[in-house]
C-alpha cells in the first residue's frame, strides 16, 4: 500500500491473525510434527474445528506481544460466543497495541475500530455509513428473472426420506461429540444445520457426504439405503449436489463459465467428455437464470468471488441431485454478495424438489429455511433439536 494512509510500521513488530497464518500452522504440524499452537483441548490443529484454531492462535500472537496486530477476516465461520470471546481479548490487546481489522462483512467490525475505509474499483475511501447503510457493496447484483429448468418427478417423490439419523452417537477417542441425534431430511425440505463451533456440524456432514468410518454401525439411512450395507461411496455422491467456500481453493484452471456449469454432469473440474445436446440446453439455462449467457466462455476465474459461487452452484444443480449440500457457503464473501447468493438458494428451494442442508451458524437476513436443527454442545456430546426462533 502506498501513500500515507496507514503510518508507517516497518520498525515495529507486526502478527497477522489470518487463515493464512493458521494454514502455515497446520502445515507444519502435519509435515514436522511441530505443535506451537496449543488448543483448550490439546487436540492437534488439523483435528480441531475452527473456533478452537482461531482461539488457539490468538492466544499464540498474544504471548508474542507484537506492537499492532493485522486482522484477516477471522469472524467468517465463527460463533457468536467465540466472536465475542475473541473480540474482547482483541479489545483489551488493543488499549497498548495498534489493530487493523480487514473485513467484508459489516457486522464483524469490531467495536473500538475508530477509522473505515473501503475499497471500491482499486482505491481505498472513506467509508461513510449514511451513504449505504445496509453493505460494503461492492457487487453490481444481479436478479434472477429466468425461471429454474423444469424436471419431471415421479410419483410420491416428494415425501421421500433422503436422510435419516437414528441415535447417532459419534466419540473421537474417549471425548463424546455427537449424543443420540436423531433426525430426518426428506425430498424438498429447506434445513438449515446450526450449532456453535466443535459441537459437531462437520461431523454429521462427513457421515452424510463424506467416508468417515465412525458412520459404520449408527444407524444412519442415506437415500432409503443404510449406511455400511456395502453401498458405494460414488452411488451416494451422485445424489448430492455438494459446494463449500474450500472448494474454491480447488479451481485454479482457466476454465470457461459454461464449461464449467456443463463439467457438473461429470463430477469432474475441466470438462474431459462431449456433453449431450440435452445437457448443454440445461447448461444454457442455468447461465440465463444467472444472467451470464454473454459471457459463457469468459474465463471462470475471471469472475467475482461472488459470482463464482452462484456458477458453482449451478455446476451442483445440473444433475437435479435429490440433495444439494452447503457447508458454510458464504464464508467470505461481502454483505452483497451473500445476499445474492442466498436469493439463488431461495429460489432453488422454491423452485425444484432438491431438498438443501444449509450449514452455518450464521443467520443471513435473506436466507429463508423452512426448520432449522441446532446441535447444542456439552461435556456428553452434543444434542439436537429443531430450533423454532432463529
Ligand atoms: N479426526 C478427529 N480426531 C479427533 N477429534 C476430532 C476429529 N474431528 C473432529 N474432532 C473434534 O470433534 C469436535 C467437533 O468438530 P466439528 O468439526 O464436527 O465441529 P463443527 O461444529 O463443524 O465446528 P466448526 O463450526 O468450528 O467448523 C471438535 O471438538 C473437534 O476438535
Amino acid at each position: 500500500m502506498s501513500g500515507n494512509l496507514i503510518p508507517d510500521f516497518s520498525n515495529l513488530k507486526g502478527a497477522l491473525f489470518s487463515e493464512i497464518i493458521l494454514n502455515k500452522f497446520i502445515e507444519e504440524e502435519t509435515r514436522h510434527g511441530q505443535f506451537d499452537v496449543v488448543t483448550e483441548t490439546k487436540n492437534s490443529l488439523l483435528h480441531s474445528s475452527e473456533g478452537e484454531r482461531k482461539k488457539a492462535l490468538l492466544n499464540h500472537i498474544i504471548a508474542q506481544k507484537p506492537d499492532y496486530l493485522v486482522i484477516d477476516n477471522v469472524f467468517g465461520n465463527l460463533d457468536v460466543l467465540t466472536q465475542a470471546h475473541i473480540e474482547k481479548e482483541i479489545t483489551q490487546l488493543s488499549e497498548n497495541t495498534r489493530i487493523i481489522q480487514i473485513a467484508n462483512r459489516q457486522r464483524d467490525f469490531l467495536s473500538f475500530i475508530t477509522e473505515i475505509w473501503v475499497f471500491k474499483e482499486g482505491q481505498l475511501e472513506p467509508f461513510k455509513e449514511t451513504e449505504n447503510s445496509n453493505s460494503l457493496n461492492t457487487s453490481e447484483g444481479v436478479q434472477f428473472v429466468d425461471t429454474l429448468p423444469k424436471v419431471e418427478h415421479s410419483a410420491g417423490e416428494e415425501e421421500q426420506s433422503l436422510v435419516k439419523f437414528n441415535n447417532v452417537s459419534i466419540n473421537y477417542r474417549e471425548r463424546p461429540i455427537l449424543n443420540s441425534i436423531s433426525w430426518e431430511i426428506k425430498s424438498g425440505e429447506f434445513w438449515q444445520l446450526i450449532g456453535p463451533n466443535g459441537s459437531g456440524k462437520s461431523t454429521m456432514l462427513s457421515m452424510i457426504f463424506g467416508d468417515n468410518p465412525k458412520a459404520y454401525g449408527q444407524d444412519i439411512i442415506l437415500f432409503g439405503v443404510k449406511k455400511g450395507s456395502g453401498e458405494s461411496i460414488w452411488d451416494i455422491k451422485q445424489k448430492i449436489g455438494y459446494f463449500s467456500s474450500e472448494m474454491l481453493r480447488g479451481f485454479t484452471r482457466r476454465d470457461a463459465i459454461g464449461n464449467m456449469i456443463v463439467s457438473g454432469f461429470f463430477d469432474t473440474v475441466g470438462l474431459y467428455k462431449t456433453p449431450t445436446n440435452a445437457q448443454i440446453k440445461i447448461a444454457q439455462h442455468w447461465l440465463r437464470v444467472l444472467n451470464m449467457f454473454d459471457i459463457r466462455k469468459q474465463c471462470f476465474l475471471s469472475l467475482s468471488r461472488g459470482h463464482q459461487r452462484l456458477v458453482l452452484i449451478a455446476r451442483a444443480m445440473v444433475k437435479n441431485p435429490p440433495l444439494l449440500i452447503l457447508d458454510e457457503p458464504t464464508n467470505g464473501l461481502d454483505d452483497n454478495d451473500a445476499a445474492l447468493f442466498c436469493e439463488l438458494i431461495n429460489k432453488i428451494a422454491t423452485e425444484t424438489n432438491t431438498a438443501i442442508l444449509y450449514v452455518s451458524h450464521r443467520k443471513e437476513g435473506n436466507l429463508k429455511p423452512d426448520n432449522v436443527f441446532e446441535l447444542t454442545a456439552s461435556d456428553t456430546g452434543s444434542t439436537g433439536a429443531i430450533n423454532f426462533d432463529f
